[in-house]
């Protein structure tokens, strides 16, 4: 395929978009499915054609005056990454299969469009209905940092020290010839390793001998720096009540070295389903999964005997957007809420895990103050004997009324939000 026919199937894919609520990747998914003509390097840019149309929609839509599948392809390809306005209307006439070639609105819009004027919503990139929370959260940035979580995020890597290390992680993938470059040390978490992003190119580190191997997991740097903060440590006792698929189990679990022990619960059992084969390939012998039981409090048993109980809580996502730029358009209000109930129950049953002196983290992957700070206060608010403490972080972050927040645009990494709680009776 030309690139004016990878633009046209972009534009289809997004047409069929536009009427589902369903994630991007499953319509870019179906599409390949019933065009196998289409090779790996169409798939890889028609898919960041799609993410980019999607990351950069409103911005897109100002610039262009028009809000649909063609204005966001165009604009993504224009300010996004960064083509002149020629080459997008040379692909336009070079190929039968592109889609009609620039009006001359368009073409004027190509070459000489701004935001000036723009309101913050529409520059950053993020939905109207959340401009207050990002008012609260970032003020006059607020538009920065929304455009900083437009833009597409490196792949992060994190060396497993109970198998490896970061240097023989970076060695080992240096190597590779599906990579351009060797990956680097990421700047602040100790055993972080970055894989920059690369227009039409995915690396495909699950294939790789040292991931089968146990030497590393993706994770991004903003979680492993969650993890480094909650103190965890060598013969603690220590319990991941949201645990999920295990990305904050395994972390944690490298930084107890084997010694002590980690239990991982979900309320979700399904979702523990991963983490076992995991554990074995990171070499972790000291995790015990409690999947939830029916007719039991499958963490009955450690009741104010841990010394760090960690709430990866259920959460919008929205530090995430860089990654799924889709999911930004389809959150609700309601949805919103629905995850400020599930943090609440989420505190309420990690807070009587904790022994007196112990801590409970409390940690999400989203910027918005609702389901942050406002979380933990709401909290603290019913429950007696915690009281935050402060956290020592190593790299650029704002400082919360309670807890810190990591963005891309301050850390360079996913927006993840972290409190630390003592348990003081
Ligand atoms: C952010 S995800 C966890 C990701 C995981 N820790 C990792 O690092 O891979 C949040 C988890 O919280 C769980 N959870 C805990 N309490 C919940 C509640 N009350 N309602 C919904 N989900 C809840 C979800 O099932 C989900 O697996």
């Amino acid at each position: 395929m030309r690139h004016g026919a990878r633009q046209q199937a972009a534009i289809e894919i997004l047409s069929t978009l536009e009427n589902q609520r369903r994630p991007a990747s499953d319509a870019v998914k179906d599409w390949m499915l019933s065009h196998r003509f289409a090779g790996s390097k169409d798939r890889a840019e028609i898919g960041d054609l799609v993410f980019g149309a999607l990351r950069w929609k409103q911005s897109s839509a100002w610039r262009m005056g028009a809000d649909d599948p063609r204005a966001w392809v165009w604009g993504a390809l224009r300010w996004g990454f960064g083509r002149e306005a020629e080459w997008i209307e040379q692909s336009c006439y070079d190929d039968p299969h592109a889609p009609p070639p620039p009006t001359e609105a368009e073409r004027a819009a190509l070459s000489g469009a701004t935001l000036d004027g723009a309101p913050a919503h529409v520059r950053g990139d993020y939905p109207e209905w959340l401009d207050a929370s990002f008012a609260r959260a970032f003020g006059d940035a607020r538009a920065e940092e929304g455009a900083a979580l437009a833009v597409p995020a490196s792949l992060d890597l994190r060396a497993n020290t109970l198998k490896s290390d970061r240097d023989r992680v970076i060695a080992a993938l240096g190597e590779s010839p599906k990579l351009n470059e060797p990956p680097s040390p990421t700047p602040y978490a100790s055993n972080g390793v970055r894989i920059p992003w690369a227009q039409g190119r995915t690396f495909p580190w699950a294939t790789e001998q040292s991931f089968v191997k146990g030497w590393f997991e993706v994770q991004d740097e903003g979680s492993q720096l969650a993890a480094l903060l909650s103190g965890a440590e060598p013969g603690m006792q220590v319990a991941d009540v949201c645990a999920g698929g295990g990305g904050k189990t395994l972390a944690l679990a490298a930084l107890m070295q084997n010694k002590g022990q980690i239990f991982a619960h979900d309320v979700d059992g399904r979702r523990l389903a991963p983490l076992k084969e995991r554990l074995d390939r990171a070499g972790v012998r000291n995790a015990q999964i409690r999947a939830p039981m029916r007719t039991k409090d499958a963490l009955e048993d450690l009741r104010e005997r841990m010394d760090v109980v960690f709430v990866d809580a259920p959460c919008t996502g929205s530090g995430t957007w860089r990654r799924s730029p889709d999911s930004k358009w389809r959150l609700r209000p309601n949805a919103l809420l629905k995850r400020r109930d599930e943090q609440q129950q989420a505190l309420a049953m990690a807070a009587p895990l904790v022994k007196p002196g112990g801590r409970l983290m409390y940690v999400t992957c989203s910027v918005l103050p609702e389901e942050n700070e406002d979380a933990v206060a709401a909290f603290l608010g019913s429950y007696a004997g915690f009281a935050p403490v402060g956290l020592t972080l190593d790299a650029p972050h704002y400082v919360r009324t309670i807890g810190v927040q990591m963005t891309p645009l301050k850390t360079g990494c996913d927006g993840f939000y972290v409190a630390a709680l003592q348990r003081t009776a």
